[in-house]
């Protein structure tokens, strides 16, 4: 599939921000500011759990997607702290991110927990938005593309070319996120295309041509079309600059 088949995709990761009624606050705001990019852009928002049911409701009808910031990879059992796929699905979640650097880095998730979710949120009947990123001194030493490779490899073990084909892919490198200092286009390019040319090599057929691969390190308005008129940038996974509407909502129309 070509590169102008393959839909944008634009997602706010709220992180560990807004409480309930600053969750409905913003989305009644960016429900009207995004309606009119309904068929040009998917536009996805990752507010915190507890805000998952209200959000699911105050968005009914309108043109954006739920998903959630991370799963346990068994279905219910005792886990105390934890929340399965199926019940995100239950409340109307799409997608699941899996695999954040600040999970990776804070919160012990390993290549290994990456998949694990991974097939827990297909298997619930959602897609994961899968993040792979090097840190500073991976860059500096020149292994950003093996470090990026090696966490693609782990995360797709064991999925078929079919399942693939409908995932999300997030590049963040972990120097860019939230630091105000954002890859330049030419570098995020770079690991785009090593991305997409590692799944052709791993699948046969279109597939490597219909995974969406997100840039996603200090995304702002400013720099969105820059950034996602890339041609192996099919989108952005945005962190601060998602808790403001209008914010968000111009990064979205750069991805229209
Ligand atoms: O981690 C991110 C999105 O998942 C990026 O965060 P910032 O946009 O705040 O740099």
């Amino acid at each position: 599939m070509a590169a102008e088949a393959r839909r944008k995709i634009v997602a706010g990761n709220w992180k560990m921000n807004k409480t309930v009624p600053e969750a409905l606050a913003l989305v009644r705001e960016l429900r009207g500011m995004v309606s009119m990019l309904r068929d040009k852009v998917e536009i996805v928002i990752a507010p915190p759990f507890v805000a998952l049911h209200p959000v699911a409701k105050a968005i009914e009808d309108s043109n954006l997607k739920l998903a959630a910031q991370n799963c346990h990879w068994e279905a219910s059992g005792a886990f105390t702290g934890e929340v399965s796929a199926p019940m995100l699905k239950e409340l109307g979640c799409a997608y699941v991110i899996v695999g954040h650097s600040e999970r990776r880095q804070f919160f012990g998730e390993t290549d290994e927990t990456v998949n694990k979710r991974s097939q827990a949120v297909l298997k619930a009947g959602m897609l994961p938005i899968i993040c792979v990123g090097e840190t500073l001194a991976e860059r500096e030493s020149g292994r950003t593309l093996e470090v990026v490779e090696r966490q693609v490899k782990g995360a797709l073990a064991g999925f078929g070319a079919g399942d693939v084909a409908k995932f999300v892919l997030a590049y963040e490198p972990v120097w860019a996120i939230g630091t105000g200092r954002t890859a330049t286009s030419a570098q995020a390019q770079e690991v785009h295309a090593a991305i997409r040319s590692q799944l052709s090599r791993l699948y046969d057929g279109g597939t490597a041509g219909q995974v969406r691969i997100q840039y996603g390190g200090s995304v702002k308005a400013d720099n969105a079309a820059e950034l996602l008129g890339q041609a192996d940038v099919d989108g952005a996974l945005v962190g601060g600059a998602s808790l403001k509407a209008g914010d968000f909502a111009a990064i979205a129309k750069a991805g229209a």
